[in-house]
C-alpha cells in the first residue's frame, strides 16, 4: 500500500529553483532514503511533504491526504524530524517529551519512549547538557511521540561519532520492526547502504533514479577487479590469455591487479592452483553505492554514461 506519493514537485525560494521535478512513491512499513548531495533538494522535498512548505506545483499525497490541507488528524499521524530541531538550553528531557506529548491525543507511552531511545538515564538533563548523540535520539524522541505512522527523519546521523551513528541505525530498524514507514534524508551512502530499502536520488532538484540500494550498485556496475601478490612471479602475459580477463596491471611490490567480467575469480584462482601458485592478499574489488551516486549526478561521468542508466527519462523512472 502506497503511504506517500509525490508527483513531479516543484518548489523554488526566489530565483532557486530548489525543487525541479521529483516523483516517488513509499510503500508501507518501507525504509526510504532520499539520497543526494548538499543543495539537491531533500530538506525541501521533505519539507513539502510534511505539510511545513507550500509547494508550487505538482501533487503529493500522504496516507491519502494532501499535506498542504493542514489537516490536524494528518499531523498527528505524521512525526517529523527536520536537521535544525534546536530547544530551548533549559528544557530539560522529559520536560521536553511531556511538552511534545501534549500536543496528541494518544501520544506514546513515554517511559517507554526514553527506554527505546536510550534517554531514560538522561531524562532529568537540559537540552543544553547533552552530548550530540542524545540530542539527535532525543530529536527522534519527539518526532515519535505522537504514535506516527510515518516517520519523516532528515540528517539524523550527521555530527555523531561512528558508534553513535551505529546505535542510531539500530534504532531505526527497530522503529521500522514497529510498523513505522520511514522516510530518512541523507548524504551518506553508508547510512542508506545499511538502512534504505529503496533509494530516491535527488541531484538538482531532480530524481535522477529510485531503486533499492542493490539495483543502484549494479547501474554502476563496472567490471571486477581482483588484487593479489603471487607468493611466486607469475607471467602476466599467462594470465591476460585467461578468457574473462580484460586487463592485467603490475603494481609496485609484485601485487598484481586483474580486470575483468563473470568468472573471472575461478578461472584466476584454478590457474593459479595448477601453476602452484599461491595468491596473497587477494581482495575483490566491486562497484559500491558512492560508485552509483558518482555515476548518476552531476560530478559524475558525462550525461551519457546517465543515459545508459537510465537517468534522462528522470521521471519517467519512478512513474
Ligand atoms: N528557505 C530558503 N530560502 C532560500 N533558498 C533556500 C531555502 N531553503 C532551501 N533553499 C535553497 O534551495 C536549494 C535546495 O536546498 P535543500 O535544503 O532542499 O537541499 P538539501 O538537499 O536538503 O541540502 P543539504 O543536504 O545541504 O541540507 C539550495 O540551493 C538551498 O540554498
Amino acid at each position: 500500500m502506497t503511504v506517500i506519493d509525490v508527483r513531479r514537485l516543484r518548489k523554488s525560494y526566489g530565483d532557486v529553483r530548489a525543487v525541479r521535478d521529483v516523483s516517488f512513491a513509499v510503500e508501507r512499513g518501507e525504509i526510504f532514503g532520499i539520497l543526494g548531495r548538499n543543495g539537491a533538494g531533500k530538506t525541501t522535498t521533505v519539507e513539502c511533504v510534511a505539510g511545513l512548505a507550500r509547494r508550487d506545483g505538482g501533487a503529493i499525497s500522504v496516507l491519502g491526504r494532501d499535506p498542504q490541507d493542514g489537516d490536524p488528524a494528518l499531523r498527528e499521524r505524521v512525526g517529523v524530524q527536520l536537521q535544525s530541531g534546536a530547544l530551548p538550553d533549559k528544557l530539560r528531557v522529559g520536560e521536553a517529551i511531556d511538552l511534545f506529548a501534549s500536543f496528541y491525543r494518544a501520544p506514546a507511552d513515554r517511559v517507554e519512549l526514553l527506554d527505546l531511545l536510550g534517554l531514560a538515564d538522561v531524562r532529568d538533563r537540559p537540552f543544553d547538557a547533552l552530548s550530540g548523540g542524545q540530542r539527535q535520539r532525543l530529536s527522534i524522541a519527539l518526532a515519535l511521540v505522537g504514535r506516527p505512522e510515518v516517520a519523516i527523519l532528515d540528517e539524523l546521523t550527521t555530527g555523531l561519532d561512528p558508534a553513535a551513528r551505529r546505535a542510531t541505525w539500530e534504532l531505526i530498524g527497530e522503529i521500522r520492526a514497529r510498523g513505522v514507514t520511514i522516510v530518512l534524508v541523507t548524504h551518506f551512502m553508508e547510512e542508506a547502504e545499511r538502512l534504505c530499502d529503496r533509494v530516491a536520488l535527488i541531484d538538482g532538484g531532480r530524481v535522477v533514479a529510485v531503486d533499492t540500494p542493490a539495483g543502484l550498485t549494479a547501474r554502476a556496475a563496472r567490471e571486477q577487479r581482483i588484487r593479489f601478490r603471487p607468493d611466486r612471479p607469475v607471467d602476466p602475459a599467462l594470465l591476460r590469455a585467461l578468457a574473462p580477463v580484460s586487463s592485467v596491471e603490475a603494481l609496485g611490490g609484485g601485487e598484481l591487479v586483474l580486470g575483468g567480467g563473470d568468472g573471472l575469480l575461478f578461472a584466476l584462482v584454478t590457474t593459479l592452483a595448477e601453476m602452484g601458485v599461491e595468491p596473497l592478499e587477494l581482495r575483490l574489488e566491486q562497484a559500491s553505492l558512492e560508485d552509483a551516486f558518482l555515476a548518476l549526478t552531476a560530478d559524475g561521468p558525462p550525461a551519457s554514461a546517465a543515459a545508459e542508466a537510465g537517468a534522462p527519462s528522470r521521471a519517467e523512472a519512478v512513474a
